[in-house]
């Protein structure tokens, strides 16, 4: 199947200087940003002169480069990466506790246990508690975190998987450069920021993707080193894209949704397009005036999201950011785009992102899971009807997605604005 672009695409941000396919030359971004700095913001060591400014070649070659440039540290944030005011990230304002764990706040942020899921017998009283867990969790937040799912250890888990992202980007950078690409079709590609050729602001983030459609023909394509990572990498693949299915097959339970419909939309799922999006957080020298990833919501229907004991995701919520702690061994795991539309507003597809730190880099993957590009997507018939449940949202493919982003409501709404058909009000799609 066609390979996807999805480093970009996989996702979409309402930010003040979003992600959108605006054509804007980076040098000219630069001077729209200094121009919007000047505006807003009163410290004049933000409104850095064209020739302090670090030029855009270099920091196109990414943070860590930057961070490890002449012997490493920096002590300030270039103005490319200084975001307006009202875009930076206030102290957070709530941390999401983690039910049992005793961190954070209480237990806000729904853990869902899949080994009891799994242990339940069909039809009977756990099994019915335990998805409607998981479907309150997906109503609700958008995000859980998942427990015994069996990916912690071992081949194909998570702590190899972590492991050897610190590697690879612990590698000398002309080792990461080679898989630097303006190809954003590429199926294995390195890069910076979010999606680095349009960003007025860039991201203090870099990142290596992998699109992971028949793995058989794109592993021999991916890097070479470190030694170990396509066997590493592969079977995490595999690992995630188990687990979506598995996650898929429960949440259509949820939804009460089964027999052929069900079995239509999880032969979608095995045909889809997964993409993992490997992603380094620098140490950052002023992290409270820029983002790791801006908001945005992801495109696909559910993302698996492995992170490691540095916090850094900050999920919107009862119109605030609340921080998520990681939970040890744990995934995350949030609604797409794709899962919003089909369930027709049921499962929301929440606003996230990434605050940096000044002192501990940050690594985590994110396995994208969406359906086959030409694939129309629409709500379940199932879940509409005239009385209660109104269609809310219009049918959709790839292609209005593409539309979308190179348009000007790219610019100012989030995509799923843009599918909605109802006068309710929209979802809380503010970015801060
Ligand atoms: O690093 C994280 O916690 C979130 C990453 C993310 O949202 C993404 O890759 O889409
Ligand atoms: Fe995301």
């Amino acid at each position: 199947m066609a390979i996807l672009d999805l480093d970009d695409l996989a996702r979409n941000s309402n930010t003040t200087a979003p992600p959108c396919h605006a054509h804007a030359a980076p040098a000219s971004n630069q001077r729209l940003r200094q121009a919007e700095c000047k505006a807003g913001d009163p410290d004049p060591r933000h409104h850095a002169d064209a020739e302090e400014e670090e030029d855009d070649e270099l920091l196109l070659k990414g943070v860590r480069h930057l961070c490890e440039r002449g012997g490493g540290g920096i002590t300030r944030l270039p103005a490319r990466y200084v975001l307006p005011p009202s875009d930076r990230p206030a102290a957070p304002d709530h941390r999401i506790g983690i039910a049992g764990a005793g961190g954070g706040s209480g237990s806000l942020i729904p853990v869902i246990d899949l080994a009891r899921l799994r242990a339940a017998p069909p039809g009977g009283q756990e099994r019915a508690a335990a998805l409607a867990e998981l479907d309150a969790a997906c109503r609700d937040y958008g995000f859980f975190q998942v427990v015994g799912h069996g990916l912690a250890d071992g081949a194909g888990g998570g702590i190899a998987m972590l492991d050897v992202a610190r590697r690879f980007f612990d590698l000398p950078f002309g080792e990461r450069a080679r898989h630097m690409s303006l190809d954003i079709r590429a199926a294995v590609r390195y890069g910076t920021s979010f999606n680095q050729l349009n960003d007025g602001v860039l991201c203090w983030r870099d990142f290596l993707k992998l699109v992971c459609d028949d793995l058989g023909a794109v592993v021999p394509t991916w890097p070479e080193a470190p030694a170990d990572l396509r066997e590493v990498v592969s079977s995490y693949a595999r690992s995630c894209r188990r687990l979506f299915r598995e996650l898929m097959e429960a949440a259509l339970e949820a939804l009460g949704i089964g027999g052929a419909a069900a079995g239509e939309v999880l032969a979608d799922c095995d045909a889809g397009s997964q993409m993992l999006m490997v992603n380094c957080f620098p140490a950052c020298p002023e992290p409270e005036l820029t983002l790791g990833m801006p908001p945005h919501s992801d495109y696909g229907f559910l993302t698996v999201l492995l992170q490691d004991q540095v916090n850094g995701l900050e999920v919107r919520h009862a119109d605030r950011w609340v921080l998520v702690d990681p939970l040890p061994g744990a995934l995350v795991v949030n609604v797409g785009d794709h899962f919003e539309m089909y369930s027709n507003g049921r499962y929301k597809s929440v606003l996230h992102r990434v605050r940096v730190n000044s002192s501990r880099s940050r690594i985590s993957v994110a396995s994208l899971h969406s359906l086959p590009p030409a694939r129309v997507i629409g709500p379940a018939p199932e879940l509409v009807d005239d009385v209660k449940n109104p269609r809310m949202y219009m049918d959709t493919d790839f292609a209005t997605f593409l539309d979308y982003l190179s348009s000007a409501e790219g610019k100012h709404k989030s995509f799923l604005q843009t599918r909605r058909l109802t006068t309710v009000p929209p979802a809380d799609t503010t970015a801060s």
